[in-house]
């Protein structure tokens, strides 16, 4: 997606506008799904909205997404360098990838909340605190020598019945 906020005929929601059927300025992530199904409802676009095209719909804003930081270098949490606009574009990507998801989590069955929090427990037993802070101090104190041997031992510990893919934890 380009960024739309200076081709708009309507003045972008106000704050009020954009809180959510909970009051609190958040949307849940049944709130979005509903709010995505309305949309496509009332455009008779459900009959484009099957799980492959909605795959790669996601996956296509996922890309506008990474045109966002491609060529930039690494960038500080936080982006304190960007400009307002460049935020607010970011944001739109942001959001087209996650209605996107819900929308597919949707269509496919999925309880997206469901199989979060679940997964969220999956990765806390794959990656026990006490290990990775364990690594993570060793990594600290000693990086040339100690690490090599235990760490290797912490992943096996860890990852003694899946892959382990994380990128370093
Ligand atoms: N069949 C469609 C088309 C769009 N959308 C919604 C979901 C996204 O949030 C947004 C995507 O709209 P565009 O396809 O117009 O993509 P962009 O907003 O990225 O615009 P552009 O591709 O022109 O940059 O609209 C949708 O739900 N179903």
């Amino acid at each position: 997606m380009e960024n739309n906020t200076q081709t708009a005929a309507q003045p972008p929601p106000n704050r009020e506008e954009m809180k959510g059927a909970s009051g609190q300025g958040g949307l849940t992530l049944e709130e979005l799904k509903e709010k995505m199904e309305i949309f496509a409802k009332e455009r008779d676009w459900d009959q484009f909205h099957s799980p492959r095209n909605l795959l790669l719909a996601m996956v296509g804003e996922v890309g506008e997404l990474s045109e966002i930081f491609q060529w930039k270098g690494e960038v500080p949490r936080g982006l304190p360098d960007w400009e307002e606009q460049e935020k607010l574009h970011l944001g739109e990507e942001l959001s087209d990838v996650l209605l996107y998801l819900v929308r597919l989590s949707d269509i496919c069955g999925i309880d997206l909340s469901k199989a979060a929090l679940r997964k969220i427990e999956l990765n806390a037993i794959k990656y026990p605190i006490s290990i990775c802070n364990q690594k993570h101090n060793q990594i600290k104190t000693s990086p040339l020598t100690a690490p090599v041997a235990t760490a290797a031992a912490a992943d096996a510990a860890a990852t003694s019945t899946t892959s382990n893919d994380n990128g370093g934890v």
